[in-house]
């Protein structure tokens, strides 16, 4: 009996020893797998946080056939697109009654910027496209984007011959309108880089065009020609019945190109297309490769400037123009252009095509620029005159602008003096010199 009981007490404690084994090693796997689990669902996080930040703000730079391979076996990258497809679709979407769906171009660029937020604050939709190049300083171009970012204005990274992304931007959203001023821009650096010129003012104007001619439907497009197309012509004040078949510059010639590229997809296509010839633009927020933009640098650090004289030792003059008068020209141009005729490729009748002067209509010589930048900056310039190089420059400009008047009321209303006090004021604050203009004011005085 007590060896039964014996057996049976032995039997029940091993019983109950082994129930305890497998509860602590129930206990221990379970805790093992809920490590294990947390682990993989902290990586997986890690994972599809990166893929949304990648995608929101960086979709473009992407190759495409990654894109797709991704997509299709990921969840966390279809909500990644999805946070993007939202961030276009906001920022396109019109606020107002019948307000512009535009696609800018070159939306970080000096008029891009300026442009996306006039058509944002008066309700239109805008999506921005930029590629964020370095031909000058990219940080520039970044603080532009966090200014439009503040209004609601998403730029997309991404180049204009990636047909591909314009694709998509075009499956997204439908454009009423392009505001097309990407470019390679600056008439001197042409011989540096002509290969830049030819790759952005040729190849991804065509490659917008081919986007734009197939899409149903087909948007109206207002771009940047330049007045630089008026090269050699002698004729003033620059009329747009005047010849530009004799460009001086690369820059010039890939200007002039466009525009008969603009009757070519006019013409076969129903695109309804205008361009806009800006006369030397200025102000806040400027290109740092203009000559306005470096004397003023050049002038604050003590350094000498170059400035030019024609070969027979006349001034070289600029028709400067302000920015808020160009962007009144480019929203006007935008709110008198007619639909394009076309749909999905093809011609249905014929279409708008237009080309204007926006300048300022009052040439000023360079030697002026720099006076009055001294007078803004109570500092003497260490100029250096020397004879205009031959390398893309021309001695004048000066811009009729009755096309544009007649058309959508365009008239310049700010004198050099007035914008350049704009442009300085916005360059002390934006660079941090402000102490030292103050300190020299006070020298001075
Ligand atoms: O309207 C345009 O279609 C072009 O305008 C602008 O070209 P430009 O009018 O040549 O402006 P910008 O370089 O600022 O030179 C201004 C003046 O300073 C003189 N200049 C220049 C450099 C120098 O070192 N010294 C000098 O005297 C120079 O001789 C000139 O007389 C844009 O850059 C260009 O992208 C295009 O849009």
């Amino acid at each position: 009996m007590m060896d039964r009981m014996g057996c049976a007490a032995d039997t029940s404690k091993s019983i109950k020893l082994e129930r305890y084994n497998s509860y602590i090693r129930r206990v221990n796997s379970t805790k093992l797998l809920n490590a294990s689990s947390k682990l993989l669902f902290r990586a997986t996080l890690l994972v599809a946080l990166i893929l949304v930040f990648i995608f929101t703000f960086n979709y473009p730079p992407l190759a495409d056939t990654t894109h797709r391979h991704l997509h299709a076996h990921s969840h966390f990258l279809s909500s990644a697109f999805g946070a993007w497809e939202k961030q276009v679709r906001h920022s396109s979407t019109p606020r107002r009654p019948n307000g512009l769906t535009v696609l800018v171009t070159g939306a970080a660029g000096f008029v891009g910027t300026h442009c996306s937020l006039a058509l944002k604050k008066r309700g239109d939709g805008v999506l921005g496209l930029d590629n964020f190049n370095s031909y000058y300083d990219p940080s520039l171009k970044r603080a532009r984007q966090a200014m439009l970012s503040k209004h609601q204005v998403f730029i997309v990274e991404g180049d204009l011959n990636d047909k591909p992304l314009l694709e998509k931007l075009f499956d997204v959203v439908a454009f009423t309108h392009i505001l097309h001023l990407a470019a390679q821009a600056g008439v001197r650096y042409a011989m540096q880089n002509p290969q830049s010129y030819v790759t952005a003012n040729i190849a991804g104007f065509v490659n917008l065009l081919e986007v734009a001619k197939s899409a149903n439907p087909q948007p109206s497009i207002v771009w940047a020609s330049s007045s630089s197309v008026y090269g050699l012509n002698t004729e003033n004040p620059f009329s747009e019945l005047h010849r530009t078949d004799q460009p001086a510059s690369l820059y010039a010639a890939t200007k002039k190109a466009g525009e008969e590229i603009a009757h070519t997809y006019n013409h076969i296509y129903g695109l309804s297309l205008t361009g806009l010839r800006f006369f030397t633009v200025y102000g806040p927020w400027g290109r740092p490769d203009m000559a306005y933009f470096f004397f003023t640098k050049d002038i604050l650090q003590g350094k000498s400037i170059d400035v030019y004289e024609t070969q027979d030792g006349k001034q070289v003059a600029r028709d400067f123009t302000y920015i808020d008068d160009i962007v009144k020209g480019c929203l006007g141009a935008l709110d008198t252009a007619e639909k394009s005729t076309g749909s999905g490729g093809k011609k249905r009748g014929p279409a708008q095509l237009r080309v204007y002067n926006l300048g300022n209509t009052s040439p000023v010589p360079v030697g002026r620029l720099v006076s009055i930048l001294e007078g803004l900056l109570n500092t003497k310039a260490k100029k250096h005159v020397i004879k205009m190089p031959s390398n893309g420059d021309v001695p004048y400009t000066h811009a009729n602008v009755s096309l544009a008047f007649r058309d959508f009321a365009y008239k310049p209303t700010t004198d050099l003096p007035t914008g350049l006090r704009k442009f300085v004021k916005w360059y002390v604050g934006y660079y941090g010199l402000q102490q030292r203009v103050k300190r020299e004011t006070r020298l001075d005085n």
